[in-house]
């Protein structure tokens, strides 16, 4: 079985996208391909994340390059009319009013995605609150949920509608481990069928529940493909030594009192397993290398 295979044909396709603010290019020359299921987008502060899933929402147009996604073609006002249809997005700070009800926020984000008949309305409302585990609280103010609600009503409101491709910009930030995880049960559950670009700092988010990865950094794709295969480029890249070793890449104590290094390995060293962000941070080659235990 080949990753091909396993990747399915492409729902989405972006070919050389950029876009420069004043003196910073953004994005410089993106191209890509996603699939249906989930795909995690890693990449360090700066690197152009949240501009690629801005583009790829269709809230900012690129100042070069083209993309299709689903079969619209957004360079087109009626492709990006029946894209925008199809799309559902939780930018980076959802536009909460803190006095709406959960109810509320969601059925204003369902009229502004032109849903016009109330009953068939109230009741999608009520279909994405309850498939967040939200029906209980719905009729709550948005400021008296926790952030880790917040996020699950953002997550309802990207979900109305049925949206075929969901853009995530780093829904799991700031939620505890146990909120985090119900979330990654959640963002599991709408990659079924649909095409789904989650942008995170997590490596773990992206260990556990994506099936393909890419990696961005000064506004270019660093590496694209399976988690399997960014792991992989760690393969005989991480050892074990007793005092940081200066020859490594990044290095750093481990809970045990041993370094965990990364880069090329003195000969004899104790080679140990890879994991995703060893071979995150290895793509990077050290650019991001701040790392803590
Ligand atoms: N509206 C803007 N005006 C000017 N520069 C911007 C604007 N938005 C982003 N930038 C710059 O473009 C670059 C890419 O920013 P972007 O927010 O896309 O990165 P990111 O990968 O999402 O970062 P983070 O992980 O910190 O959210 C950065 O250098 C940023 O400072």
């Amino acid at each position: 079985m080949t990753t091909e295979f396993l990747a399915g044909p492409a729902t989405v396709t972006a070919t050389d996208l950029a876009l420069r603010y004043g003196g910073t290019q953004a994005l410089d020359g993106v191209s890509l391909r996603l699939t249906r299921g989930v795909t995690g987008l890693l990449g360090p502060n700066g690197a152009g994340k949240t501009t690629l899933l801005r583009v790829l929402a269709t809230a900012v147009p690129a100042d070069g390059g083209e993309f299709t996604a689903l079969g619209h073609d957004p360079g087109t006002a009626s492709g990006r009319l029946a894209l925008r249809r199809t799309l559902g997005y939780l930018p980076q700070t959802p536009g909460f009013h803190p006095n709406f009800t959960a109810f509320e926020f969601v059925d204003y984000v369902a009229i502004l995605k032109e849903l016009s008949d109330r009953t068939a309305r109230h009741q999608e409302v009520r279909r994405v609150l309850e498939a967040v585990d939200l029906s209980d609280v719905r009729g709550k103010r948005l400021k008296r949920l926790s952030g880790g609600m917040r996020q699950r009503v953002a997550l309802a409101a990207a979900l109305v509608g049925d949206p075929g491709f969901l853009v995530l910009d780093e829904p799991t930030v700031g939620l505890d481990p146990e909120q985090r995880m119900r979330f990654r049960e959640l963002i599991a559950e709408a990659g079924e069928g649909r095409t789904v670009l989650l942008s995170t700092h997590q490596t773990e988010d992206v260990a556990m529940l994506c099936h393909r990865v890419v990696v961005l950094s000064h506004g270019r794709v660093r590496f694209e493909g399976t988690p399997a295969d960014l792991t992989a480029r760690a393969d005989g890249r991480v050892w074990s030594s007793a005092e940081r070793d200066p020859g490594a890449l990044a290095g750093w104590r481990t809970g045990t009192g041993t370094y965990r290094n990364i880069g090329d390995p003195p000969p004899g060293a104790e080679l140990l397993d890879p994991t995703l962000e060893d071979g995150y941070l290895l793509t990077l080659d050290g650019e991001s290398a701040e790392v803590s235990a």
